[in-house]
């Protein structure tokens, strides 16, 4: 994966495979990998072609240089330019990963995460931090608010105040800070956040893609029943666990066990 500089005329996303994982960078280094119309697009074309590829069946995202990403372009968005490509403007990467992309996303937040680039972190399944990383969401600075997901989930993540503090007044968390309120599962070393999200995303490759994918779901989905969410969540349990527990690799993961052998899961 190219953390360089690379040239301008290089593509503002990269895809790559690495097994059942695909890796996202975010690759406009310059601009601290600013989100702007190109890199939507990019992220969001490279984001279709792995939901569509059976055999990648988890995804990590990170940013080329010293950045994760630091947010919507407020250079374009001065000049008028738009900042999300077409047909992304109402959700973009943030709703696309938690509720459009089916298979777990990890962040592999390398550098400063700030605005959409914090919102991003907050919709991937898994956040894995460099311990020089930075969390935050200056946008009521900025004459925003953190609209891509940033008001909706924070609170859902981090303890009410600590969410409030954090939008209202654009404070920064670092790494360490972000990992004991819960926004981040595990702090790397200073350079080693992309292999370490890698090696948990080959954890997480280990599961049944299906299983994966309706684990999620629910997860996810838990959030948004309200008090009463018993007899409607465990219907849409039962819903998962039918075509889950019906699947080819239900039945494969009973006989490796029983065989004594690794599964070989189909997806199906
Ligand atoms: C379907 C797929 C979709 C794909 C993804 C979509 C995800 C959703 C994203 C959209 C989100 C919209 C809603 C969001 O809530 C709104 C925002 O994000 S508002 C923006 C919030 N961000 C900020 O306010 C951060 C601004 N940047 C800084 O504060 C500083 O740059 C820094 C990060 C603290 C780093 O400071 P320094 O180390 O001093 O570095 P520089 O400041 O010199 O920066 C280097 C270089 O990068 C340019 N740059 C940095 N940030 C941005 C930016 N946000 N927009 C444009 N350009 C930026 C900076 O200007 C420098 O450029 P140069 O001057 O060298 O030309």
């Amino acid at each position: 994966m190219t953390h360089g500089n690379p040239k301008a005329d290089e593509p503002a996303a990269l895809l790559e495979r690495r097994g059942a994982v695909a890796l996202i960078t975010l690759n406009r280094p310059r601009a601290l990998n600013a989100v702007n119309a190109a890199l939507s697009a990019a992220v969001g074309e490279a984001l279709e072609e792995v939901a569509a590829d059976p055999e990648l069946h988890v995804i990590v995202v990170t940013g080329a240089g010293r950045a994760f990403c630091a947010g919507m372009d407020l250079k374009a968005a001065a000049a008028d330019e738009p900042v999300m490509a077409p047909g992304h403007e109402d959700w973009g990467f943030a709703g696309l990963v938690n509720h459009y992309i089916a298979k777990p996303v990890i962040a592999a937040v390398n550098g400063f995460a700030l605005g959409g680039g914090t919102e991003i972190a907050l919709a991937c399944d898994l956040v894995v931090a460099d311990e020089n990383a930075q969390f935050g969401l200056p946008e009521v600075r900025r004459g925003l608010f953190a609209a891509a997901g940033g008001v909706l989930r924070l609170p859902r993540q981090l303890p009410k105040k600590i969410a409030l503090e954090m939008a209202l007044t654009g404070r920064p968390l670092d790494a360490a800070e972000a990992a004991r309120w819960g926004l981040v599962n595990r702090v790397a070393p200073a350079g080693t956040s992309v292999e370490a999200a890698l090696e948990l995303a080959e954890t997480v490759a280990e599961g049944a893609p299906l299983a994966l994918q309706a684990t999620k779901r629910l997860i996810h989905r838990s959030d948004a029943f309200g008090s009463d969410w018993e007899p409607a969540m465990w219907d849409e349990n039962e819903r998962e666990w039918q075509a889950v527990f019906a699947s080819e690799d239900a039945r494969e993961g009973a006989l490796a066990f029983a065989e004594k052998r690794a599964p070989a899961w189909r997806g199906r």
